[in-house]
């Protein structure tokens, strides 16, 4: 059988044993296309099942959070957490608050963490949780009431060496805030149980930047290994939360010209480039006065484009930062056409897979989320030292800290995803699944089988 077939197959039992569940089916198909032709060059994963086995969550704790709202109606939610797998170190992964979610999310979700925190070689496992619960258009109270309720359950089954939790759409440091609140009361330890934590209470420098500016040095490395930088390149940037932010942050403090922000309802376009200034105010819109984006465009009278994502904007980078599957195979291919270079996923999964097709096909720069985002939970984990040595670390140390992370995930994918012929081509995809696959396996074949 060759190993066209074999990957067909393992696709169909997946699917059979996980109905309905298209995000994680996308999410493990992108990795086993890639990992099944090296597990067959490695007979011990063969033998001990490590695919099958990874792609099997060790458990997911379901549970319903009710709560009361403004109005003193009793409001019923789903929560979830997914423990996907523990070989290299305690559970991690954020936290989702999203009407969307739903449990192929979350797998996806869990699904893909565990290679991306294998990839920041620190000792953290895979994981992550959420609600669809909406935290757009409730009063800070009920959103409160929300996260307690969450916990109340959630923190049963967490703790600094067992699973330790963070942030992730709609979950920002007014949540984790009310969150870690919560959670310290029940536990009654002030731990390193969730990281995201505010500077004040056990937070880290550095993690609320680390996702954006993580992907920025991730591309960065990416063109620096065609001898090229990120100076004068036209940036499109979508989403105008956590990560969308600081990635333009970056971006134009290295003499790139961000033209994008978006959010769910459209996206603005400022031509002339986004400065500091601007984005000092989307931060308040966004983070304080929790507005829409198309108030930038009245702001500082740019274009407003409803009811569409970024994509037909002609750019050199492209960083989309909003959610799974933002940009379709019609997008990348406008993408393509208008000259596109380089992209880095600053979301989970932004790009579907007959999209990621198009970007290989036309040689572009293209570096998976597992690989580019992995700053967020790096930046997590040296959260959760520097709460193990109650010690606080400097920016600046943070920062490089970073950068050496960064660096290293970019040259381990060019170890697994160069080809033989030419070692500047190089397939992020292939070489990142690959690099973070095996850490985790060679951890699982020395557990034995359990
Ligand atoms: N926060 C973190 O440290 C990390 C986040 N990520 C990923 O980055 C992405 C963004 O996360 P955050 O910035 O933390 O969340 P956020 O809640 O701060 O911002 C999310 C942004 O995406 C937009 N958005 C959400 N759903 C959308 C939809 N269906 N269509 C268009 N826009 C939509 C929102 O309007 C908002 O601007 C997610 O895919 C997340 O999983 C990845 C690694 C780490
Ligand atoms: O910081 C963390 O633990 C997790 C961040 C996250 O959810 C992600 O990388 O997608």
């Amino acid at each position: 059988m060759n190993s066209v077939d074999s990957i067909e197959r393992f696709m169909s039992g997946l699917e059979k044993r996980n109905p309905g569940e298209s995000e994680f089916h996308q999410a493990v198909e992108e990795v086993a296309r890639d990992v099944m032709p090296f597990v067959a060059d490695h007979e011990a994963y063969q033998q001990e099942g490590i695919l099958e086995r990874m792609t099997e969550p060790d458990r997911i704790v379901i549970f319903r959070v009710c709560w009361v709202d403004d109005k003193g109606h009793v409001r019923a939610n789903r929560g979830y957490r997914v423990q996907f797998n523990q070989a290299i170190g305690p559970y991690k992964g954020g936290l989702r608050f999203h009407p969307s979610v739903n449990l192929s999310i979350l797998k996806f979700l869990g699904f893909e963490q565990i290679f991306k925190n294998s990839l920041t070689s620190l000792p953290v496992g895979g994981a992550k949780g959420g609600a669809n619960f909406n935290p757009k258009g409730k009063s800070d109270r009920e959103v409160m009431r929300f996260c307690q309720a969450f916990m109340m359950e959630l923190h049963r089954h967490i703790g600094p060496d067992v699973d330790v939790p963070a942030g992730d759409i709609g979950v920002g440091s007014r949540e984790i805030g009310y969150l870690y609140g919560q959670y310290k009361r029940l536990a009654n330890t002030h731990t390193g149980a969730i990281t995201g934590k505010s500077i004040d209470f056990g937070g880290s420098h550095v993690r609320k930047e680390a996702t954006g500016y993580g992907c920025v040095f991730f591309v960065e490395n990416m063109l620096n290994h065609v001898s090229d930088g990120l100076e004068g390149k036209t940036c499109v940037v979508s989403g105008s939360g956590n990560v969308a932010i600081y990635t333009a942050e970056k971006l134009i403090s290295k003499g790139a010209k961000v033209v994008t922000l978006s959010d769910s309802d459209g996206f603005i376009y400022d031509e002339n480039g986004i400065d500091d200034e601007k984005l000092a105010w989307v931060i308040k819109l966004k983070m304080e006065r929790r507005g829409r984006i198309r108030e930038f465009a009245e702001e500082f009278g740019v274009e407003y484009i409803a009811g569409k994502g970024p994509w037909a904007v002609p750019c050199d980078l492209a960083f989309p930062s909003a959610t799974q599957n933002e940009i379709s195979e019609e997008d990348a291919k406008t993408l393509v056409k208008n000259g596109l270079q380089g992209l880095g996923e600053g979301a989970n999964m932004p790009v579907e897979r007959s999209a990621v097709k198009v970007f290989q096909n036309a040689e572009v720069l293209y570096a998976p989320g597992k690989a580019a985002n992995a700053g967020g939970v790096a930046v997590s984990a040296m959260e959760m030292t520097q709460n193990s040595m109650r010690l606080s670390w400097s920016r600046d140390e943070l920062e490089s800290k970073l950068q050496g992370v960064m660096k290293n995930i970019h040259d381990n994918c060019v170890t697994y995803g160069s080809s033989e012929q030419n070692s500047k081509k190089v397939n992020y995809v292939k070489g990142a699944n690959i690099a973070g696959f095996k850490r985790v396996a060679d951890a699982m074949v020395a557990y034995g089988v359990t």
